[in-house]
This record gives structure tokens, C-alpha cells and sequence, in this order.
């Protein structure tokens, strides 16, 4: 007998800051005044910046005044556990989040309803403070952070857009049989992986490298990184991208599912590598027993059967990790197995650093300079000015010809776990769309609190149990959730983990240092 879940009554009992012992109790009560506080001091800076000459001035400067009030009473009730009360906008999802709101927790609060629908109801009741004005209804309070991160990513995005564009040293791949002499000059490290073909061990290689990068992309994440330290968040992705072992082509993959693509090694203007062809494992080899349930290899057995297919991103962060979630797409494309992406992007400003539209084009025009005079990254090697350019226009080639497709549907920035996109009417579009896809790749944290509806699962709790219809509904396509764990609620782990982890590291499910792979065929 099918049980009907709702955000009040999801399958286990709901993760909720009523637990004082919780991280949704912490995040509530630390985490995101912090974060609320940053919104006040950037439209105030963004109220000052206001420029004299703008015949709008004063009534932008009216505006920002009711908004940083409004954003202030926000704050003031999270923090003293006020009552939630209905959303006053009228914004296409209001009817929805203020029926959710009467149905499930009309006389709730802060710290007593799920964490998930209080953070996501946070997260609504700032779009509202700024969906009620008529000249800053459309700005995103969190744009100039996100800015901030993509820029300090320089070394890893330049790294990687010379291994994805430059021509590679020429070293040898047995593509030679495939490709004329001249013609494997001028390709990239990339495309000489992938010309192997879809079932070569260079496509294998490279695909693990992908799931690596892509993964650990997720661990640059703003509303974690309370106050964005550059420098740990550079340190963070150079640990990443390090990477010690021999040329892409000649190492084999390693038990541990990774690969050896040399993503960091700073690649002189000629095409040779500059790194050492150390034999000691690479810092992606070294991550991945942090990796606590590996499905990549379920997952390529998945990916090497498609051919021109459709893949789904369900994104996460804007900056790096959309950046490195791009070149997952771009090597789908690349290696044939897909000819269609599509991105879920959110409709609103979300969890700090989630993908708007406007962020998806706005990377796109930093790679490739979208016809500005100066250029965003500071960089003085003409190759790397010219590997990002051409991996900026390859990208907006993508989607000038629909290859690449962003939609940003409202069921993303609801209340909603996962388990109701089969069945909420405001989804159906968008269930019925997705069905057409042949995987749905789900980035980040708060993407896997909705897949499991952010309750208290045992941690052996298979995946495909905890995701509910997703995991048991003919109908739904295979699903992957790549994941930096930043919240107490896992699955998937073998007997004897947990216990293991809580000796190793406590703050391990909440810290962003382990990470899932979880995959439902
Ligand atoms: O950007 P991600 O990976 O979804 O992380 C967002 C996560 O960060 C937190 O805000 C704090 O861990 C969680 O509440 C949320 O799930």
C-alpha cells in the first residue's frame, strides 16, 4: 500500500532544528544569520554604488532601504523562532509554497519544522523581500560572491580549459590508427582520450577523472564556506586537481575508479607538460577513498552503453562547480555519448551559490569574453587566454545549436523532496520532460536531501530505498547523486562505516571532506 509522504511526514522522522544536537540545529541557529547578514552589507553596498546620474536613484534608494528592513525582520525571526507566516509576492510558485505552508506546518516555526522546509522557506522569504520592489526584483544578492569564488578558481579553470582545448604533447595513445599524424597534433589531451572511441580505455580513463573532478567541484560551496576563504577554497581545488602520475594516456586507472588525466599540470605554451611524471598516486587518486559509497563504476557501465543520448544535470553551485560540471557535458558530447544536455538551473537565488540562469550565460561570457575589452581572468600566457576563449565559444556553440539547454523549473526552489516529482501537479511539465532523458545527474548536498527527503535513514539504508518512487517507479530514469556530504542524514554504506567514520573524523557527514557517488540503475 503506497504511503503518501508529505514535508511534515517524510517516510523517517525529518531532520529539524528541534534537535539541538542536529546540524540543521546549527545551521539554523549560526549558519544562517550569517548568511542573512551578508545579503543586509551587499545591497547596502550595492545602495551605495548607486550612481547619481541614475534618474531612478531615489526610488532604488527607497527600495534597498525597505529591503535591508525587511531582510532584518527576517533574521530577527529566525533567530527568535517566530511563526512562519504565508509568502505575500506574487511569484508563479506563491499559491503552492503558502498551501505546503497551511497543509503541513500552518502554526510551525523555525526550529520546529523540518530543517528542510525551514531553510528552503528561508531561502523563498528572501527572494520575497526583493519580489516585492519594482527595480531590484530581479537582483540576486549572492551574484558578487559567486563572482568572487569563479575568479580566485583561476589556476583550476585555466588548467583544465589547456587539457580540454590545447593541442596535448603529442605523446603517444594508439590514436595514431585512428587519427591522421597532423590531426592528433593539434588535438587536445582530451580529445585524444576520447578518440579511442566510447569503449577505449582512454574514454574510460577520462570519464573517471570527470566523476572525480565533477565530485570534489561540489566541495567549493559558499553556504559551507562560511566566510569564502580564497585561499582555502584555491588549496581546496589545487588538492583537487594535483596530480603527480604520467601522461593521461599511458596510466592505467587505478582500483580505486580514478584516473590520471593530467588536469593540473601547468602546460607550457608548447603543448608540453610542464609537471613531473611521478609515479605516486594523484591527489584524485588520493581522494577517492574519501568517496564512502563509490557507484562510478555502476555508473560507467551505465554511461559507455549511450550513444547520442540525453543527459540531465540537476545542478548545484554556480563558479567551479558549474564550471567543472561543463566540462562533464562537454565530454559526454565529446565522446558521443550524449548529443542532448539539459540543466536544471533554480528560478531564484538559492543556498547562496546555486546556478541562476543568468550565472549559466554569465560563465559562459567570462571563458570566451562575450565581446568585452578586458577579460575577467588575469592572464598573461597567450595559450591559456586562447584554450579559455575557445572552450568558451565551443560552450556557447553548444548552446546557440540546443546541444546544451539551461531550464530552471520552479519545483527546484520548492519545498519539495524529490519523492513528489512524479506526482505534484506543478511538476508534472517538468516529470514528463525529464522522462525523456536516459540519466539524471543530481550535484550537491541539498539535491540529495530532497532525493532522500532529509530524514533519519539508517546509513545502510540502500540508495534506491531511500529515494522512494524515484528509486521505485519504472518510469524514472537511472539517477546518479554526486555528493560532498554537508548534512547528517547518508546512505547507502556498508555495515560498520558509520561506526568507522565517527572514530576517523566526527564531523565527517557534515564537513564536506567525505562524498557519494550514489547510483540507481
Ligand atoms: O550547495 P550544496 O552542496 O547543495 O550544499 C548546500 C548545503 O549546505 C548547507 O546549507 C549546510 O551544510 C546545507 O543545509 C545544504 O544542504
Amino acid at each position: 500500500m503506497a504511503t503518501t509522504f508529505n514535508p511534515s511526514h517524510p517516510p523517517k522522522k525529518a531532520l529539524s532544528g528541534s534537535d539541538p544536537t542536529s546540524f540543521g540545529y546549527a545551521t539554523l541557529q549560526s549558519r544562517l544569520p550569517v548568511i542573512v547578514s551578508k545579503i543586509v552589507d551587499d545591497v547596502y553596498r550595492a545602495y551605495n554604488a548607486l550612481a547619481d546620474s541614475d534618474p531612478l536613484k531615489k526610488a532604488k534608494e527607497q527600495e534597498a532601504k525597505k529591503i535591508i528592513e525587511t531582510i532584518g525582520g527576517l533574521r530577527y525571526e529566525l533567530q527568535r523562532d517566530k511563526p512562519f507566516r504565508p509568502l505575500t509576492d506574487t511569484r508563479s510558485d506563491v499559491t503552492e509554497w503558502n498551501q505546503a505552508l497551511a497543509d503541513n506546518y500552518g502554526n510551525s516555526s523555525w526550529f520546529k519544522a523540518s530543517w528542510l522546509f525551514a531553510e528552503c522557506y528561508l531561502y523563498r522569504r528572501i527572494k520575497e523581500a526583493f519580489a516585492l520592489t519594482e527595480h531590484w526584483s530581479d537582483y540576486d544578492p549572492f551574484f558578487g560572491q559567486k563572482e568572487t569564488v569563479f575568479k580566485s578558481s583561476q589556476k583550476a579553470v585555466v588548467a583544465i580549459a589547456v587539457q580540454l582545448m590545447s593541442p596535448a604533447n603529442g605523446s603517444s595513445s594508439g590514436s595514431e590508427e585512428h587519427e591522421p599524424e597532423e590531426k592528433v597534433k593539434s588535438m587536445s589531451a582530451m580529445d585524444v582520450l576520447v578518440s579511442q572511441g566510447p569503449e577505449s580505455k582512454g574514454t574510460r580513463e577520462a570519464f573517471f577523472e570527470m566523476v572525480q573532478v565533477c565530485l570534489w567541484g561540489n566541495a567549493t560551496d559558499l553556504s559551507l564556506l562560511d566566510n569564502p576563504d580564497l585561499a582555502k577554497i584555491e588549496a581546496l581545488q589545487r588538492r583537487m586537481m594535483m596530480n603527480k602520475s604520467s601522461s593521461p594516456s599511458s596510466s592505467a586507472v587505478s582500483s580505486n575508479n580514478s584516473s590520471s588525466i593530467n588536469l593540473d599540470e601547468q602546460t607550457t605554451h608548447d603543448g608540453h607538460s610542464g609537471g613531473s611524471k611521478g609515479e605516486e598516486p594523484s591527489e584524485l587518486e588520493k581522494h577517492a577513498e574519501k568517496i564512502l559509497q563509490n557507484d562510478s563504476e555502476l555508473l560507467w557501465a551505465k554511461v559507455k552503453t549511450l550513444r547520442n543520448g540525453r543527459v540531465d544535470f540537476i545542478l548545484d553551485n554556480a563558479g567551479f562547480e558549474l564550471y567543472v560540471d561543463l566540462v562533464f557535458a562537454d565530454y559526454l558530447i565529446r565522446a558521443g555519448f550524449a548529443s542532448q544536455i539539459v540543466f536544471h538551473a533554480k528560478a531564484i537565488p538559492w543556498f547562496v551559490s546555486d546556478v541562476v540562469p543568468f550565472d549559466f550565460q554569465w560563465t559562459l561570457d567570462q571563458l570566451h569574453g562575450g565581446g568585452s575589452t578586458t577579460s575577467f581572468f588575469n592572464l598573461s600566457d597567450p595559450a591559456e587566454q586562447l584554450a579559455l576563449k575557445d572552450l568558451g565559444h565551443k560552450w556557447q556553440s553548444y548552446v546557440d545549436q540546443g546541444v546544451w539547454k539551461v531550464i530552471a523549473h520552479d519545483f527546484w526552489t520548492s519545498c519539495y523532496a524529490f519523492y513528489h516529482l512524479p506526482t505534484l501537479p506543478s511538476a508534472q511539465d517538468l516529470f514528463q520532460e525529464m522522462k525523456q532523458s536516459d540519466l539524471w545527474i543530481f550535484k550537491g548536498d541539498l539535491n540529495y536531501r530532497k532525493l532522500v527527503y532529509d530524514c533519519q535513514w539508517p546509513t545502510t539504508t540502500p540508495f534506491q530505498e531511500a529515494i522512494g518512487p524515484l528509486g521505485s517507479q519504472q518510469d524514472v530514469p537511472s539517477l546518479v547523486s554526486f555528493r560532498t556530504c554537508k548534512a547528517d542524514v547518508v546512505v547507502g554504506l556498508k555495515a560498520g562505516v558509520e561506526e568507522k567514520m565517527n572514530k576517523v573524523a566526527k564531523e565527517w557527514m557534515v564537513n564536506g571532506e567525505y562524498a557519494v557517488i550514489s547510483f540507481k540503475p
